[in-house]
């Protein structure tokens, strides 16, 4: 299908054709320069509170495997931080590439991490997640870069259900889980206003990038590769 992916001919230097705002002015992702980064005190902590049985489904949609949640009520939402008001919590995805070292969107002082989780969530001030996407303000995703390390059992329900969504479109029940989770002791982060990283590269996200990775051991992120199909790597 002519659809966008990460291959030569419908990859990431073609999406500009079908998505023009690709050569905008506030584009992700950017690589992170810690020293070059400014500290800003006005900056409150972030907050972020999920309800584990707003958890919905994963789904395989070619590009990532998507964790779902209900989002029709403030049960799981994100506050603090650069953002003001209340966002939900959309769904989260990973980004991973077919070698250990390449796959995160973010680089760190140029250096690339094997795998980044994205918590996306959008401006309950809008009426919806798609109104909110196209609003300068409408979304603000959690970026965690992934590292290999030691185990990380708090993956693992994650890592056990991609065995049943291998294909494109395939997507399986997924309930009660906290992606709170998935984060790292410290909620320290990065923060600039971006885009969605992949089609339709909509410039409404405000980037919070947490400083602190997690871990995933070398078998479990051996697992991850051989289960998603080629089209699925960046
Ligand atoms: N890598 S990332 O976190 O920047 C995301 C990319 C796409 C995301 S989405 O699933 O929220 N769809 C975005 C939309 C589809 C249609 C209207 S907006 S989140
Ligand atoms: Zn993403």
């Amino acid at each position: 299908s002519h659809g966008w992916g990460y291959g030569a001919n419908n990859g990431p230097e073609k999406w500009g054709e079908d998505f023009p705002v690709a050569n905008g002015p506030r584009q992700s992702p950017i690589n992170i320069v810690p020293k070059e980064a400014q500290y800003d005190s006005t900056l409150k902590s972030l907050k972020l509170k999920y309800d584990p049985s707003n958890a919905k489904g994963i789904l395989n949609n070619g590009h990532s495997f998507q964790v779902d949640y209900e989002d029709d009520a403030n049960s799981s939402i994100l506050t603090g931080g650069p953002i003001s008001g209340t966002y939900r919590l959309k769904q989260f995805h990973f980004h991973w590439g077919a070698s250990n070292d390449r796959g995160s969107e973010h680089t760190v002082n140029g250096i690339k991490f094997p795998c980044e989780l994205h918590l996306v969530h959008w401006n309950t001030k809008y009426p919806s997640f798609g109104e909110a996407a196209s609003q300068p303000d409408g979304l603000a995703v959690v970026g965690v870069f992934l590292k290999i390390g030691a185990a990380n059992p708090r993956l693992q329900k994650v890592l056990d259900a991609f065995d049943s969504i291998k294909t494109k479109g395939k997507q399986t029940v997924f309930a009660n889980f906290d992606p709170k989770t998935l984060l790292p002791g410290s909620l320290d982060f990065w923060t600039y206003d971006g885009s969605l990283t992949t089609p339709p590269l909509l410039e409404s996200v405000s980037w919070i990038v947490l400083k602190e990775p997690i871990s995933v051991s070398p078998v479990q992120f051996g697992l991850w590769g051989q289960k998603a199909d080629q089209s699925l790597k960046t």
